[in-house]
């Protein structure tokens, strides 16, 4: 019962801007309203796709602040406090932890690549910063780190860590941390491109990045594989992969593509900060071939 309210689909919240690329409260308020209305079980917010790795520890907090205002009490809300140091990662846990959020998760620590033990440490530092529950976070391809089974199970004996966001390509992956944590623990699929897939090796819920763009196809997944509809469910992934493909193969960043995607949904959040790479003038036809493709797929499926 006290995990439920991390089931179902939890889109990881955007970085929202202003026109000179500043972090902006009224946009932040636009998204929040957004996913709201679209009734998505929870928000992950400050993580890869909230483009924490570009900003300041204040902006961080000011995000979390503005998130938690909108949002607090109407669904599930995860901080992720992942950050180069410790101590920072610990400012950012007890900032949350002041504003009611649900969760804590964080990264392993980048950069430097250390021992099994100084993660432990790291992850074990933030966990005793607060009361809350912990979720960690592993995502090898970006952070170069690889959470293994055992270093899982040995984390899972403190209580408040609940489980693990897995953005790993191999569903193995989910299927293995889901053995060693059991039904007490709760594992989200992270690579969008398999929520299917993720889902059916035992996720129970999921965090991604492309949720934003297209809350109504994997909440459609959601109910299909709810309902033990696997050919439909088959199908609608396949729909999403097409355009998730599409959502890379344009000049601009993913994050980019997606966040004018959102434009002509109605949501303003702004474009992304450098180094990733804004849309481009060539980009903008390809974008409408991907709001077509979004909007047959809502029809074949979310009718
Ligand atoms: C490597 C990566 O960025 N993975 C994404 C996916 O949602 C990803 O954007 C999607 O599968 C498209 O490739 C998420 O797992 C990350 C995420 O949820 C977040 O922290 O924003």
């Amino acid at each position: 019962m006290r995990l439920e309210k991390f089931h179902g689909i939890i889109p990881a919240f955007y970085a929202c801007y202003d026109d000179q690329g500043d972090i902006s409260e009224a946009r932040t308020k636009d998204l929040c309203d957004y996913l709201y209305e679209k009734q998505v079980q929870g928000v992950y917010v400050g993580g890869s796709s909230g483009e924490c790795i570009y900003q300041s520890l204040d902006e961080r907090k000011a995000v979390l602040s503005y998130v938690a205002n909108q949002l607090k009490g109407k669904m599930t809300l995860i901080a992720h406090v992942g950050a180069p140091s410790t101590r920072d990662s610990i400012e950012l846990a007890k900032h949350a932890a002041a504003l009611g959020y649900d969760a804590l998760s964080a990264i392993p620590p980048i950069y430097f690549k250390l021992p099994d033990r100084a993660v432990y440490k790291y992850w074990s530092d933030i966990i005793e910063a607060t009361p809350l529950d912990f979720i960690i976070y592993n995502i090898p391809q970006t952070t170069g780190y690889t959470l293994t089974p055992s270093l899982f199970e040995k984390l899972l004996t403190n209580k408040k860590v609940i489980g693990v966001k897995n953005s790993s390509m191999p569903t193995m992956d989910i299927e293995r941390f889901k053995k060693v944590g059991g039904d007490n623990v709760i594992v989200f699929n992270g690579p969008d491109e398999q929520y299917v897939a993720g889902r059916i090796m035992g996720a129970d819920g999921g965090i991604g990045g492309t949720y934003g763009a297209m809350p109504e196809l994997f909440l459609q997944a959601n109910v299909f594989i709810q309902q033990g509809k696997f050919e439909e469910a088959k199908l609608i992934q396949s729909d999403i992969n097409d355009i998730i493909i599409a959502l890379c193969s344009l000049n601009g960043s993913m994050y980019a593509v997606i966040k004018e995607v959102l434009k002509r949904r109605g949501v303003n959040i702004g474009s992304v900060r450098g180094p990733l790479e804004g849309i481009s003038s060539e980009d903008e036809g390809q974008i409408d071939n991907i709001m077509k493709m979004i909007d047959q797929a809502i029809n074949r499926f979310c009718k």
